[in-house]
């Protein structure tokens, strides 16, 4: 695990180096001497921990603690109030802007410590348990849960700058079948090796692969055409064929396939989606393309673009596009699921 990382915020140079000397070993340390700067280096770098004085020269502590606080992605870092303030309406006033501690000057310098060790230990707990609680346990890659929150962050995004967002839904193929033959446990086997394959085949830090629900994922990708969305399921496709995981009862192949929906949206510019566009219309599309490429056969991706503020029914726009070298490929159309 990383050290933690501190943040010391006072005006007053001298105590500054009194609380790093102190927490020497803790963690990385870092500080800053006013209420503008102070949020400008947690926004650079989210710490583990902010110890801040209350009286500030700009703006003061207590409202940095608010902005902090109304900030989703600052709002679990623990904020120690270190300040000459003494009343309990001082304390009050820091707890209720979203302080976890209070500390008055002049500081002792085990209770400094005692207590930042013990939001250390609370904030790397929390840390754990938002990490599993975003994670799916049979695969380690993202749960549903994550994945809707990272949907409505990107569709936000793709509004915002006006860039195309793209959705790939896979299913493996015959897999009830696959688990009848080989067991449970070797079908669980094979979904880690099926997100292992999609999770190779992604190249940008910000596409977001997730167990979307039993033997479903989804790959979210941000700033992505249709084109590029249809490499990485070619990608992906290819990985299984060359990993040729052996599926003895598949009708399509002889080993594990996936069949693959993917949804477009292309916002026509920067600016509030189209009125009746929402997130889900992207899912939703993506779940008919998908339904479409197991119409027609399987191991193959189908493409469905969103252009219209009116959801459309999926087949007529449906772009089939059949995974290359497949024995499905040959195939004209294939079985209903
Ligand atoms: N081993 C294992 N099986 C799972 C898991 N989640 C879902 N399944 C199984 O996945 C199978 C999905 O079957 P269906 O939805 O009928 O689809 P399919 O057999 O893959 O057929 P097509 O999708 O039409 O190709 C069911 O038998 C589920 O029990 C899991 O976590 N582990």
């Amino acid at each position: 695990m990383n050290a933690p990382e501190l943040l010391l915020v006072d005006d007053d140079p001298g105590m500054i180096q009194v609380m790093a000397g102190a927490l020497k070993g803790m963690g990385r340390i870092r500080f800053a001497m006013d209420g503008h700067q102070a949020l400008a280096k947690v926004h650079e770098h989210v710490p583990d921990l902010v110890l801040l004085d209350g009286d500030l020269p700009d703006i003061s502590g207590f409202e940095v603690c608010r902005r902090m606080k109304a900030d989703p992605a600052l709002a679990d870092v623990p904020v120690i109030f270190v300040t000459g303030y003494l009343e309990p309406a001082d304390e009050l006033r820091g707890l209720e802007a979203g302080a976890s501690d209070f500390i008055t000057k002049p500081i002792s310098e085990p209770l400094l410590v005692a207590r930042v060790r013990t939001q250390l230990r609370v904030k790397a707990l929390t840390d754990t348990l938002r990490a599993v609680a975003a994670t799916d346990g049979l695969t380690g890659q993202a749960n549903r849960r994550s994945f809707d929150e990272a949907l409505q962050r990107e569709w936000a995004r793709a509004n915002r700058t006006g860039q195309p967002l793209a959705l790939l839904m896979m299913d493996v193929d015959h897999f009830k079948a696959y688990n009848d033959h080989y067991g449970h446990p070797a079908g669980d086997d094979c979904l880690r090796r099926v997100a292992d394959a999609a999770s190779d085949s992604l190249r940008r830090p910000t596409d977001v692969l997730a167990r979307y629900g039993g033997e479903e994922f989804v790959v979210l990708l941000p700033n992505t055409d249709g084109s590029g969305a249809e490499d990485v399921a070619a990608r992906i496709q290819s990985r299984l064929r060359d990993a040729a995981l052996p599926h003895a009862t598949s009708q399509t192949a002889d080993h594990v396939t996936v069949s693959v929906g993917i949804a477009v949206y292309p916002p026509r510019s920067a600016g509030p989606a189209a009125p009746g566009l929402a997130p889900e219309r992207l899912t939703q599309a993506a779940d008919e393309a998908l339904y479409a490429a197991k119409q027609a056969g399987r191991d193959r991706t189908w493409r469905q673009d969103i252009l219209d503020a009116q959801p459309s029914p999926a087949a007529p726009g449906g772009c089939p596009l059949p995974s290359t070298d497949s024995p499905a490929t040959r195939d004209a159309q294939g079985s209903a699921a």
